[in-house]
């Protein structure tokens, strides 16, 4: 049985409107009844995920920004790393370039933000990439915003250094994750699902795909492996 837990949360926790699942929010507390750590791992903010570690019940142990921020409890200290100033650049030339065309890209929570830069996917990905292509910056599109960050900054680099600093291998958790930013972590874990309505990128990085969609998919593969 896996030893602790680690999570994506938009499209692997919610439903599909992006509300929270109650179904694998209960199957999360009986985890944590039991002693068994998760970790919350986004694209989203620092301070998303503390507020979302509050209410599910976990111990603030996060990580944010697809890996750029990640912190070991509440009281760990936040670590940042990445270069936010040279994906606000690639940014800017990706805006350069399709603001004039009529696509106008919003960016999110970015007051918030200490390593990536994240905005709407009003412009095809592809696109973004094409424009970005001599850049030194990853495309990343969650299906929920388009993130840009620098190589090597992932979910899964951040996932090998809480688990060593929680005592644990990445081989002890049950890894879950619904997209592209999942692939690095679903990679390490002992066992890794992807719910069905995970892309096809995840799907394929994934020891098993559940039979159903979304925080349901999650909360039936909790049932099952643990
Ligand atoms: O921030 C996003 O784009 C998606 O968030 P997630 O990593 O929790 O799925
Ligand atoms: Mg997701």
């Amino acid at each position: 049985m896996p030893r602790a837990f680690i999570t994506d949360i938009d499209g692997t926790l919610t439903d599909d409107r992006r509300r929270l699942s109650t179904e694998v929010v209960d199957e999360m507390r009986k985890l944590l009844d039991n002693d068994i750590p998760i970790i919350l791992a986004s694209g989203n903010t620092l301070c998303f995920l503390d507020a979302f570690s509050h209410m599910i019940g976990t111990d603030g142990t996060i990580i944010a920004e697809n890996g750029g921020v990640y912190r070991l409890g509440y009281l760990g200290k936040k670590q940042i790393s990445g270069n936010q100033e040279l994906c606000l650049a690639a940014y800017q030339k990706v805006v350069d370039e399709l603001q004039p065309k009529g696509d106008d890209l919003r960016l999110f929570s970015n007051r918030y933000r200490d390593s990536d830069i994240a905005f709407s996917r009003d412009a095809p990905t592809e696109t973004v990439k094409e424009i970005l292509k001599d850049m030194p910056v990853v495309v990343i599109d969650t299906g929920f915003a388009i993130h840009l960050q620098v190589p090597g900054i992932t979910k899964g680099a951040a996932f090998e250094k809480l688990a060593e600093q929680m005592g644990l291998a990445p081989s002890d958790f049950l890894v879950a994750g619904d997209s592209v930013n999942d692939v690095s972590m679903l990679k390490l874990g002992g066992i890794s699902v992807a719910p069905a309505n995970a892309s096809p990128e995840a799907k394929m990085a994934a020891d098993h795909v559940m039979e159903k969609s979304y925080g349901e998919g999650t909360a039936e593969a909790l049932r099952k492996y643990f």
